[in-house]
């Protein structure tokens, strides 16, 4: 089964968690864009909920399959929110933002008290930091902010996209720190977000409550549940 199958296996799963009359928050990524596909099934079906999305390309994509969208202006609580990550680690702390939406991602978790992360078992790590660590940043005075996060003990990157810095839905920047393996992602997230500068980090400590894991052997989804 290709890592595609295996996407589209869990988000199938964490679609059956959204029921009659929820407010949803929908995250960012490939694995999401599975789970939107299939939840338009449903809505088509005569599913009546109302969602939140974590980008705009989360947005683009439920407004292309129909699937009827809501703010914080009018739903303040989640019922539920569904959205990948790029590592899981122990106690469940996420390191996401690879698709550049982890502060929309983070604010929309905050706003539920199940928040369902689903991924394919190549995702599911004994430590967080193989994958580079993305820190939302604003743009003014950039330069000396990465040089104040590399003071923490990484390397950090300004993210590009098509030769130009790469911009966040919310005007920001983003760094890609390679901090190697994290010990301590709790400690390093509050040293991270002391600094003025940093907007949000994607390390996502104590906010997951379900995992969702698709398996590359069988192609089952094993739960795994705090
Ligand atoms: O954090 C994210 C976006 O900011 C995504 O959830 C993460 O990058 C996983 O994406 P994909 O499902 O494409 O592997």
């Amino acid at each position: 089964m290709n890592q595609d199958e295996l996407k589209e296996r869990v988000a199938i799963e964490a679609v059956k968690y959204i029921k009659d009359g929820m407010n949803v928050g929908l995250g960012t990524g490939s694995t999401m864009y599975y789970a939107i596909r299939y939840l338009s099934e449903r809505v088509k079906n005569g599913l009546n909920i109302k969602c939140i999305p974590t980008s705009e390309k989360t947005a683009e994509w439920a407004r292309t399959y129909n699937i009827p969208l809501t703010n914080f202006s009018e739903t303040h609580h989640l019922d539920v929110v569904i959205d990948g990550a790029d590592e899981v680690g122990p106690n469940f702390h996420l390191l996401k933002g690879g698709g550049g939406a982890l502060l929309r991602e983070k604010i929309v978790a905050n706003a539920t008290d199940q928040f369902i992360v689903i991924i394919d078992e190549s995702k599911y790590v004994n430590q967080l930091g193989k994958f580079k660590l993305p820190i939302e940043i604003v743009p003014f005075g950039y330069e000396y902010t990465i040089q104040l996060v590399e003071a923490l003990g990484c390397k950090a990157t300004l993210r590009q996209s098509n030769d130009a810095i790469y911009v966040t839905d919310n005007q920001n920047y983003i760094i890609d720190c390679d901090f190697g393996m994290i010990n301590n992602p709790k400690q390093l997230n509050n040293q991270l977000i002391s600094i003025i500068r940093v907007v949000e980090t994607g390390l996502f400590i104590d906010m997951a409550n379900k995992i969702l894991v698709s398996q590359s052997s069988s192609g089952l989804v094993e739960e795994l549940n705090k």
